[in-house]
């Protein structure tokens, strides 16, 4: 371990806006003429959310929900907690759980059962990225950006303790050679 990182372009801004607008058309064709609540997960998918909703073309309200999970301190949660609760109602409405990536699945599930619990007329998920690979529970996202390798990715509203979301494209979080070292294939 280097402790030191470098950060490798996944996706430019071009790739990102081209998944948002197509995420959007699908999204409003199925909801076109139905009351729609658009809930984001804090924090990470805030600016995904947001361009999002700016590329609809249906009105829709939106809230959001803060999640505190006690994993292993970087990507997945092993314990979930509502830190902030959606203040819109659910009962009765069609909601759309935006997040930004779906890891292990393990933080939507509970808010899945969260949402479940009061009742909805139907939930869907919008994530911008899932990592097959890692999912440890079945978790159903009926639309989907790109679906990624196992790697931590930081930009566009995803951090590493706290840092890099404010970055407009989207970068996997490598490790830093250490000086000397020969790269493998050298
Ligand atoms: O599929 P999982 O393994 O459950 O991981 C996915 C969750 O992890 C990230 O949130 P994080 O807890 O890092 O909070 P943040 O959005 O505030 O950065 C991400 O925004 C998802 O909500
Ligand atoms: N920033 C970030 N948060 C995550 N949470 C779960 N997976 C990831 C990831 O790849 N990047």
């Amino acid at each position: 371990m280097t402790g030191r990182f470098d950060l490798r372009l996944l996706y430019s801004r071009e790739d990102i806006a081209a998944v948002v607008r197509a995420l959007a058309k699908r999204i409003a064709a199925d909801y076109a003429g139905k009351d729609l609540l658009v809930v984001g997960v804090l924090k990470g998918a805030v600016i995904f959310l947001a361009d999002l909703i700016r590329e609809l073309t249906i009105p829709v309200e939106i809230d959001f929900i803060g999640l505190s999970s006690y994993g292993d301190g970087v990507t997945s949660c092993g314990e979930v907690e509502v830190t902030a609760f959606p203040a819109a109602p659910i009962e009765g409405r069609h909601v759309l759980v935006v997040e930004d990536i779906v890891d292990t699945g393990l933080c939507l599930d509970a808010l899945l059962k969260f949402l479940a619990a009061r009742s909805p007329a139907s939930v869907r998920v919008c994530a911008l990225m899932v990592k097959p690979a890692r999912h440890r529970v079945g978790v159903e996202i009926a639309y989907a950006g790109f679906a990624i390798p196992d790697k931590f990715v930081v930009g566009y509203g995803l951090d590493f303790a706290q840092r890099y979301r404010h970055l407009p494209q989207i970068y996997t979080l490598e490790e830093a050679p250490v000086e000397g070292q020969l790269a493998s294939n050298d």
